[in-house]
């Protein structure tokens, strides 16, 4: 099945441009990087690493309630509006078990790979749903940096960090034998090399009308690539997805690039799971999320039953 949508989901808070008063308001410090677009509109300038990761915090405080985000130098930092998208389809597959609502609250829980430095999709799913998310990551710079933020905002009984100690593995280490998700998601590293993901940040920037690569998404190299690039990383998640059959509702992953689809589907069907792509659009950037279960349909709604509808 292949579901499209042209615009960013329904639920997704960023239908209208930034409200920039009201994120200065929040965040009184974004105030000195907002200037006229020259278009008669506020903005800032998005090659300016500062102002994009204070546009951040001032979003996250004022949309999403995290009082403390920040960022060490030289990580990745996400654009906000993509990145909730994810969650809001991901959760549509959960409302299909349960009257068309979203369960929310910690009797859902998620497991985020690879959270990064940024701790973006955990923060997002606990302000939006209340979800629990336990998030792996195999930097221990960007673990601790994760963890610092769990701490500063007070979710340690919400958000767990656990650190993926072997490069090769994804969920292998990471899911115990009594745990139970609904969700697992990853934004996984998408360059083969060191070398084409600073070409690919050179590209970024200049798309956006900037000379030089802008390092607001630039990046520490090893969080953008990994041996064999996304093919092969997902290629390993949905192996490693097997050993996990029955613990995990939906698994899933964004899928950068359309031409690693049809290997990773032929892959699911190998495996007799049931899959589904589903397109997201964010203005001119097109991504897509990869979903697979290895359970059937009466399964999952027993799951549902069992899980969140009891009394
Ligand atoms: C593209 S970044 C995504 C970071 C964050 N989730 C976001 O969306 O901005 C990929 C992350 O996966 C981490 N990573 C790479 N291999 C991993 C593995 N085997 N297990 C867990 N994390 C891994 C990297 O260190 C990096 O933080």
């Amino acid at each position: 099945m292949k579901l499209s949508t042209k615009a960013l989901h329904p639920r997704n808070k960023h239908q209208q441009p930034y409200d920039f008063t009201a994120l200065c308001a929040a965040v009184p410090a974004l105030s000195a990087f907002v200037r006229d677009n020259g278009y008669g509109q506020l903005s800032i300038d998005f090659a300016n690493a500062d102002a994009v990761k204070t546009l951040n915090q001032a979003l996250l405080k004022q949309l999403y309630l995290v009082q403390h985000w920040q960022l060490p130098d030289g990580f990745l930092c996400p654009a906000v509006p993509g990145r909730v998208d994810y969650l809001h389809y991901l959760a549509d597959l959960l409302a299909l078990l349960n009257k068309n609502q979203v369960p929310t609250g910690n009797k859902v829980q998620l497991l985020d790979i690879g959270c990064g430095a940024n701790l973006i999709y955990p923060l997002l799913a606990q302000a939006e749903y209340g979800w629990k998310v336990t998030a792996s990551e195999l930097d221990p710079v960007a673990a601790d940096a994760a963890d610092l933020l769990i701490q500063r905002n007070q979710l340690q009984h919400k958000i767990a960090v656990r650190r993926q100690q072997n490069s090769r593995h994804i969920f292998h280490g990471i899911i115990q034998p009594a745990d139970l998700f609904e969700l697992t998601l990853c934004n996984p590293p998408f360059h083969t090399s060191a070398e084409q993901a600073a070409a690919g940040s050179e590209r970024k920037a200049k798309n956006l009308g900037y000379t030089t690569a802008a390092l607001n998404f630039a990046g520490r190299s090893h969080e953008l690539w990994c041996d064999g690039g996304e093919a092969a990383f997902i290629k390993t998640m949905i192996e490693e997805s097997q050993s996990y059959a029955q613990q995990v509702l939906w698994f899933s992953s964004l899928v950068s690039k359309q031409e690693n689809l049809p290997a990773l589907q032929q892959q699911l069907t190998r495996l007799n799971t049931e899959h589904q792509v589903i397109e997201m659009q964010q203005g001119n950037k097109q991504s897509r999320i990869l979903v697979w279960s290895f359970m059937s349909e009466k399964q999952r709604q027993l799951w549902a039953q069992f899980k969140w509808q009891r009394k």
